[in-house]
């Protein structure tokens, strides 16, 4: 899948990955009218909801782009009928040749992570049968309980050729309370990072490892830090638009071969159509919009990464 990535890039030049986060505020009435009219103000009908406007932003967008990430929360928040509508939406971004980052931040004790892995990204078997019962391609994993539970993770990304991108400094305001606490002298999230980069050697692509990071676009500086601890690694940069991220942020976080990062943007995307730029679309158009703001996205990264 690693390649699958790094090709999708290539195919697309935009290092780029849309996150459909779709909360229910952000989904025009039309089409939350229609899913209503249809299943009641009911979980059924916010899940149709969330699955047509994600369906929608697909189509407007998957040809520019390489990769979606949606956060499964999102669609959690609606129980079963919400997990239906995510499944939908990872098999619907699959058959459109888009790499789906499942955002789940997993991670336990070892057994507890074996069935996490098994379920989002290996088989689980069933009698004499197997299954892959939300069968993303990559996802994201927590790393606060240690190897334990990152190794059932890895186990499963060498079986099935997928991949994790493991947290390693976040894009939220808090996320120094402990990620920068410092242990003899260095900084958590680097001691985290050099461990990603040991896990990695043990899954390794052709030039890049499955295993990647996530490193919040909203700091630049311990990016550049980060970069270098984890050569071989690619970086899920959240925090570009709506948390403040830019193009020029991020140049640090790429490698000398124009790789290594993918940057992702949710609601400056799927919410475009209520930025005032792009507001000439209406809402009925938001699908539009949202192709609007990743040509936006992609020409701001590559001006960024031309001028570097
Ligand atoms: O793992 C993530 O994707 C993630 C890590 C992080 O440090 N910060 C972060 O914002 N995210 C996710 O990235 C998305 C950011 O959404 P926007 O701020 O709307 O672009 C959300 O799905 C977050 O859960």
């Amino acid at each position: 899948m690693i390649q699958k990535l790094i090709s999708n890039i290539q195919k697309t030049n935009a290092p780029i990955v849309v996150g459909l986060d779709p909360m229910l505020g952000y989904i025009p009435e039309h089409i939350q009218k229609k899913a209503y009219a249809e299943f009641g103000e009911t979980l059924e009908g916010a899940a149709e909801a969330v699955w047509q406007y994600n369906k929608e932003i697909v189509d407007c967008t998957y040809d520019l782009i390489p990769a979606v990430k949606p956060q499964i929360a999102m669609y959690e928040q609606f129980g079963i009928e919400g997990l239906k509508a995510y499944k939908k939406t990872v098999d619907y971004c699959k058959e459109k040749g888009l790499v789906v980052i499942g955002d789940v931040k997993r991670g336990d004790i070892g057994s507890t992570s074996a069935a996490y892995a098994v379920g989002h990204l290996g088989k689980v078997q069933v009698g004499s049968r197997t299954y892959a019962a939300f069968d993303e391609d990559f996802a994201t994993v927590n790393p606060y309980l240690g190897t334990d539970g990152i190794k059932p993770f890895l186990d499963v990304c060498r079986q099935e050729k997928k991949g994790i991108f493991i947290l390693v400094k976040t894009s939220n305001p808090s996320s120094g309370e402990f990620q920068d606490q410092l242990i003899d002298g260095k900084p958590l999230y680097e001691l985290v990072g050099e461990h990603v980069a040991k896990w990695g050697e043990e899954c390794m692509g052709d030039t890049y490892s499955y295993v990647g990071a996530v490193v919040g676009a909203t700091y630049p500086e311990m990016g550049k830090v980060l970069r270098k601890i984890m050569p071989k690694s690619f970086i899920l940069v959240p925090g570009y638009g709506a948390q403040g991220g830019k193009g020029k942020d991020l140049v640090h976080f790429f490698n000398e071969d124009g790789l290594g990062a993918i940057v992702n943007s949710s609601r400056g995307i799927i919410a475009a159509y209520k930025q005032e730029k792009y507001a000439k679309f209406g809402a009925e158009h938001f699908g539009e919009a949202s192709r609007a703001a990743v040509e936006d996205m992609a020409a701001d990264i590559a001006q960024a990464l031309e001028s570097r």
